[in-house]
Formats: C-alpha cells, sequence, structure tokens
C-alpha cells in the first residue's frame, strides 16, 4: 500500500479554517483528506477522529445513523482545542461501497438491523482497513492520538497498525427516533461503548452556521 501525498489548502468551516491535506492510495485509486488545526507536530498527543465516509450521513442530512453528528462535533471539538486532526477516509458504508449500502438500507427498511443486512448480502458487518492512517499521520508529523470514537475495534485496529492511541473520547450526539435502533445495535452487536442514555439528542446538535 502507497499513500501519496498531493496537496495542501486552507478549509474554513462553520466552526475554525483547518487545513486540508489530500493524499492518494495508489492502490485503490482512492482519495483520503485530513484536516489540520494548529500546531499537531509538537510531538504531544493530537486530538483526533478517524471518520469513515458516510455521504448520506455527512452531506446529505441523513438521520438514520450518527455519523453526520459526529463529524461536526468532531470538528467542534478541534476547533474548540485549537489543536487536532480529522481523518476522512474514502469507505463508505463499512467498505461495501455506497450501492451496497443502499441495498443494505432497503434490507433494513424490511427489519434486518445493520449487521444482518450486510451478512445478507454476503459481506461481514465491518471491511474497513485502518492502515493507511499512519502515512498519513506520519506526513503530518503525528505521534499519538486522543481518538474521539465509540468504537473499541477502530481503537485495535489502529494500534494494529501502528497509531499510538494515548486515549478514546466518547463520541455519543446525534440520537434521533431514526437511528435509535441503529444505535442500539451497535453497542449490541458491534460493542461500541455507548449507551443511548448518554447521548445527546440530534435535536440538541448545533447547527447554526457562524459567519
Ligand atoms: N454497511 C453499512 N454501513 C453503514 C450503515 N450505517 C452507517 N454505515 C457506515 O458506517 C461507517 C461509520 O461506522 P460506524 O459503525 O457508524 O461507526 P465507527 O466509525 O465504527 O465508530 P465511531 O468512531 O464511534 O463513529 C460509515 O462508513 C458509514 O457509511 C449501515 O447500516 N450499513
Ligand atoms: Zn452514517
Amino acid at each position: 500500500m502507497t499513500i501519496r501525498y498531493i496537496a495542501s489548502s486552507r478549509l474554513p468551516t462553520p466552526w475554525a479554517t483547518f487545513t486540508m491535506h489530500g493524499f492518494e492510495d495508489e492502490a485503490t485509486g482512492k482519495d483520503h483528506i485530513a484536516l489540520t488545526l494548529g500546531d499537531t507536530a509538537d510531538g504531544q498527543p493530537v486530538l483526533g477522529r478517524v471518520h469513515s465516509e458516510c455521504l448520506t450521513g455527512d452531506a446529505l442530512f441523513s438521520m438514520r445513523c450518527d455519523c453526520g453528528y459526529q463529524l461536526q462535533e468532531a470538528l467542534k471539538r478541534i476547533a474548540e482545542t485549537g489543536r487536532g486532526v480529522l481523518l476522512y477516509l474514502r469507505q463508505e458504508g463499512r467498505g461495501i461501497g455506497l450501492l451496497n449500502k443502499i441495498r443494505a438500507y432497503h434490507l433494513q427498511d424490511q427489519g434486518a438491523d445493520t449487521v444482518e443486512a450486510n451478512e445478507q448480502l454476503g459481506f461481514s458487518a465491518d471491511l474497513r482497513r485502518y492502515d493507511l492512517c499512519l502515512p498519513m499521520l506520519e506526513h503530518l508529523g503525528i505521534d499519538a492520538l486522543q481518538l474521539m470514537t465509540n468504537n473499541p475495534r477502530k481503537v485495535e485496529a489502529l494500534t494494529r497498525v501502528g497509531v499510538e492511541v494515548t486515549e478514546r473520547v466518547g463520541l455519543t450526539t446525534g440520537l434521533n427516533p431514526h437511528n435509535e435502533h441503529y444505535l442500539s445495535t451497535k453497542a449490541g452487536k458491534l460493542g461500541h461503548m455507548m449507551a443511548l442514555g448518554d447521548f445527546t439528542a440530534a435535536s440538541d446538535v448545533d447547527t447554526e452556521r457562524k459567519p
């Protein structure tokens, strides 16, 4: 696997002006992004989020999952801290791709849960890879992460590929009637460390855009 750094630019957002770094995975031709804020190469652990693409949640305001809410909350917390990194990895649908995720959603509309739907389509529950994170972080001079996630398997997978995670920071936000069952399944079947009682409601998420 070869990850090639391509270019960087400013990325103003409602919460802060980040620096956006573009990378290409030469094996798959996929492009991946890192957003950084502040001095992330000073040797101290960096508040970070490793976010997997969810077009429906991140860009289309879907309430079926918690991805969009988590993305927004992570950027907000990095902005409040004044320093941090977000890796945006193009592995849609836990690695099965957008069109298969739509197939999985169709099965969920008929009663399957998120894990059963993947299995009915012939996929395992989670096909994501995290090996590209290490070269991306190395390029940015980041040695260790305080990782915002509820998924202990993500912490294990990152550790396995050589990324040091000094702390796991919970990211429980965006609970709403459409994702309650999905979030319960993630806690029950996928081992996510969260209880619905920990969540802030989607209606509490600040979507106000600041200039
Ligand atoms: N196959 C499939 N993928 C989904 C579904 N809902 C969300 N996703 C994808 O799941 C990925 C996000 O993974 P999650 O399981 O929500 O969370 P996580 O990244 O493991 O853990 P956190 O760090 O706590 O968010 C994104 O790539 C989404 O596109 C679904 O029902 N089926
Ligand atoms: Zn999602």
